[in-house]
């Protein structure tokens, strides 16, 4: 797997910066200062054209909006480069993505709510109608918004079988918005999702399989790299232009509910999140996490 500078100069901002920042910073300085991990990396194969796009904010992949806004960018430039493919996947041995960053969503002002959400909203946005075929390789846990990321994908492989993958928002007293059920929908099908939201069910990777929530289960992430691999490869003969009118076609419910509702989706999520109650029960919520 080769990393291709040039693209990679041209998806991340980040590396832009960082090599700018270090090389002045030696004319001055013997030690110039470590370079901050990016949040998200990108490695492209110079013979397939497929991108591998790894989350990188330890401990869980919390989405916090940095990340999401890197995220975007990344599937921009990516869509810029007319990619074969992208394959979504985490540099964490044991979580995927642990959702949304409740800490985002915890006693913050109001102004970084609203850019918090709408950043969520984008990406989700970049990612499902994204023209180029997406796969996601689940290595570990994939709760709520970590859950989210991998049905906006067109296929997935997860490991198994320790890890769980699920839209567990009921669990916590919030509410899946209604996005987050069309994507789900779109997987599962009308009463698997009923079944599976009002509950706020985690599955373990075979029980997904078994559902259909993920297309394949493997043992470690190299394989599910490789199965990934496959996937993608099987629309190299593929008309690009058909493809992506194609898939646009069939997510159609969920791009156009975006497009049309982005402002009483926000205003639905500010009003739902700022409640004195939801705020109590996501206070608690982070609080017999760190205790555990
Ligand atoms: C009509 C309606 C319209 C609008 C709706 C409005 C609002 C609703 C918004 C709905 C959307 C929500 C989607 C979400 O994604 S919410 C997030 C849900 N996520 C979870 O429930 C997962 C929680 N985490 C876990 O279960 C575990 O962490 C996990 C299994 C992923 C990993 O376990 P592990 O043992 O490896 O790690 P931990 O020790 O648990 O965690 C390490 C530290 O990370 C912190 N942590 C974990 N998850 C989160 C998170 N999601 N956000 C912030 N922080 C998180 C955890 O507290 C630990 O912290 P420290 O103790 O190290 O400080």
């Amino acid at each position: 797997m080769a990393v291709v500078f040039r693209t990679c100069k041209s998806l991340s901002k980040n590396a832009i910066f960082t090599r700018g920042i270090s090389s002045s910073l030696r004319l001055h300085s013997q030690k110039p200062p470590t370079p901050p991990e990016p949040l998200v990396n990108v490695d492209v194969d110079d013979k397939s054209g497929v991108a591998v796009v790894t989350l990188n904010r330890p401990p869980v992949n919390s989405l916090n909006t940095p990340l999401l806004s890197e995220l975007k960018n990344i599937i921009k430039g990516l869509e810029d480069n007319k990619s074969r493919g992208m394959i979504l996947t985490s540099s964490s041995e044991t979580v995927f993505s642990a959702g949304l960053d409740l800490m985002e969503m915890y006693n913050a002002p109001k102004d970084k709510l609203s850019a918090f959400w709408t950043t969520l909203q984008s990406t989700w946005l970049a990612l499902y109608r994204s023209s180029f075929p997406t796969v996601a390789a689940i290595n570990g846990h994939a709760p709520a918004g970590g859950c989210l990321l991998s049905l906006s994908c067109e296929y997935r492989v997860m490991v198994g079988p320790k890890f769980s993958i699920g839209l567990n928002e009921t669990q916590l007293g919030i509410v899946a918005p209604p996005w987050f059920v069309i994507c789900m929908r779109d997987v599962l099908g009308h009463r698997q999702t009923e079944m599976a939201l009002t509950s706020g069910r985690m599955f373990s990777a075979p029980e997904a399989l078994k559902l259909g929530l993920i297309d394949a289960m493997v043992t470690n992430k190299a394989e599910a790299i490789t199965e990934a691999q496959k996937f993608i490869a099987q629309f190299a003969k593929i008309p690009p232009l058909a493809r992506k009118l194609t898939k646009e076609s069939v997510r159609q419910e969920g791009i156009k509910y975006m497009e049309d509702n982005m402002i009483d989706d926000l205003q639905m999520f500010m009003d739902l999140v700022t409640q004195e109650k939801i705020q109590k029960g996501i206070g608690l919520y982070l609080a017999s996490l760190k205790k555990k």
